[in-house]
């Protein structure tokens, strides 16, 4: 027996209508008016799409072209005795001539397989899993993949952002992407408005130290606005700034402060001797760093006591009595205006102005460095400030170092204190530095909103006996070699002694 049998209302069909295209709806005398406008736009649209095929990949489709021709026209024998000849073309070039095979050849030929095979490939998958493409209202808006160039250890990639996103949201899903994409990291940067290019890296080409060059002997050849002390990732010199900045170094201990220190000093070595820029060092750590070449500052000190005090409040006075001397006559300091340029280089800055036991003393030191910082630039007074750690307890007053460098870090936080917020996530990642690769650094001036990734030369004892050979003009003595004696076998404790 049925127990309930009442009327129940049944479900609304639930299928979407089928929507179709209004053209549909056109009565037939105009889609036959409008029929040639229809097959010109189908065509133009096709043409279009070819090009933009050939445009990306031009070699990959005349290799194909050639085979094919060669395969059905000459058959499989020829085909192969090319495509060998071919083979051996191209390792003969790469073998004797490296630098043109890769600019004419294999960087065209890894970019274009790169893109097809890697990037056009799973494109659409990777935007919509990243959430970096939008569906709204049936219709489908993804970022464009625009070009691709492959230079081996990174791939540059093009993005069109569909409208509405912002950078911001690229570079929080940076590390998503170079996994999807195979790379170690993922870097995001703005070329213009909603352009984006991505910087998936795959081995670092800062892995090898630099040699310090050879030193110049020609005064007019140093520029201060671009002193070079490295090179960059990219294979350019890094040009650091002295003139009209100070600059505020950061790393830990190892990460290779001392070589960049020393790169300055060697860049500057023929202004030096010509009197045309003085050293003033100050080293709290006894002198193990500065000591090591003492002939390249005007005066140094190895303690963070009186004498460097003295040492800061003289240069603090000085860049006022620049600053009164210049009143009305010039705008800044240049080589005509008879005054040397004036560099400090203080190594472990923290031991001056946080660490000093003695608070007169501390606030002494904290008020000149403060005073040389804040109007320095203009006089011709540079700071050259090497630190281990950047909190804001040890130094309040980061922001009057106009261009930092952020070497080895231990810690995210750390990078942002050094190069400022939202440096980090445009990849600067100082804290992912390796302890084998010392003299890396990454490198932000303000006013560039881009941070330079790069390593600095690697100054040995023996570049710096040439270094004092060069300036005081006594013949370079080498560094002794020690004999490396081994140690003795273990004898036998009970027989009456331990090695
Ligand atoms: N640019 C470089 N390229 C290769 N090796 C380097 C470079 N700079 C430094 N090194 C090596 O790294 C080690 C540490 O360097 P350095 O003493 O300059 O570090 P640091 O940051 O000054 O350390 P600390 O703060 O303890 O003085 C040294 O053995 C040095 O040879």
């Amino acid at each position: 027996m049925v127990r309930d049998s009442r009327w129940v209302d049944p479900a609304p069909l639930e299928v979407s209508r089928p929507r179709l295209p209004w053209w549909t709806m056109l009565p037939g005398w105009v889609k036959l008016v409008l029929s040639p406008v229809a097959a010109v736009v189908l065509l133009g649209w096709v043409g279009y799409q070819l090009g933009r095929v050939m445009y990306r990949y031009p070699l990959m489709l005349c290799l194909l072209a050639a085979g094919w021709w060669s395969y059905s026209g000459l058959g499989p024998w020829w085909f192969g005795t090319l495509l060998a000849g071919l083979l051996a073309v191209v390792w003969v070039w790469w073998w004797r001539h490296p630098s043109s095979c890769e600019r004419f050849a294999l960087r065209w030929a890894r970019t274009e397989t790169r893109r097809f095979f890697v990037y056009a490939y799973d494109w659409r998958t990777v935007m919509r899993l990243s959430d970096l493409a939008k569906d709204k209202r049936g219709r489908e808006y993804r970022p464009k993949l625009g070009r691709v160039r492959a230079e081996g250890w990174r791939d540059l990639v093009r993005v069109q952002m569909v409208k509405g996103q912002a950078p911001e949201q690229w570079e929080l899903h940076a590390s998503g992407l170079a996994h999807s994409f195979n790379a170690q990291s993922c870097r995001v940067r703005v070329v213009k408005p909603r352009r984006l290019e991505l910087d998936f890296i795959h081995s670092d080409p800062l892995s090898c130290s630099i040699p310090v060059p050879a030193l110049a002997e020609d005064a007019a050849g140093v520029d201060l606005r671009r002193v070079v002390i490295g090179r960059t990732e990219t294979g350019k010199p890094l040009r650091l700034r002295l003139l009209g900045t100070h600059v505020l170094t950061v790393g830990v201990s190892g990460a290779g402060k001392g070589s960049l220190l020393w790169a300055v000093a060697c860049a500057l070595a023929p202004a030096i001797k010509a009197g045309q820029v003085k050293v003033f060092g100050i080293d709290p750590k006894g002198g193990m760093e500065l000591g090591q070449a003492p002939e390249v500052f005007e005066q140094v000190v190895y303690d963070n006591g009186s004498r460097a005090v003295t040492l800061l409040e003289w240069l603090a006075q000085e860049v006022k009595r620049r600053a009164e001397s210049y009143r009305g006559r010039r705008r800044a300091w240049t080589p005509e205006s008879g005054d040397p340029f004036l560099l400090l280089v203080v190594d472990e800055l923290a031991d001056v102005i946080a660490y000093q036991t003695d608070r007169n003393l501390r606030d002494r030191a904290t008020r000149a460095v403060q005073a040389i910082t804040s109007q320095g630039r203009a006089p011709g007074v540079c700071v050259l400030g090497l630190l281990q750690d950047p909190r804001k307890e040890i130094i309040a007053f980061r922001h009057l170092f106009s261009t930092r460098i952020a070497m080895r870090l231990d810690e995210p936080a750390q990078v942002d204190m050094v190069l400022g917020d939202g440096v980090r996530q445009r990849g600067a990642a100082a804290h992912e530095i390796s302890e084998h690769t010392p003299g890396v650094a990454w490198v932000k001036e303000d006013g560039k909103r881009e941070p330079v990734r790069a390593r600095v030369f690697h100054v040995t004892d023996d570049h710096l006996g040439q270094l004092v050979a060069y300036l005081t003009g006594r013949v370079a003595i080498p560094p002794v070699s020690a004999e490396v004696v081994a140690f003795p076998d273990r004898v036998d404790e009970r027989s009456g002694g331990a090695a």
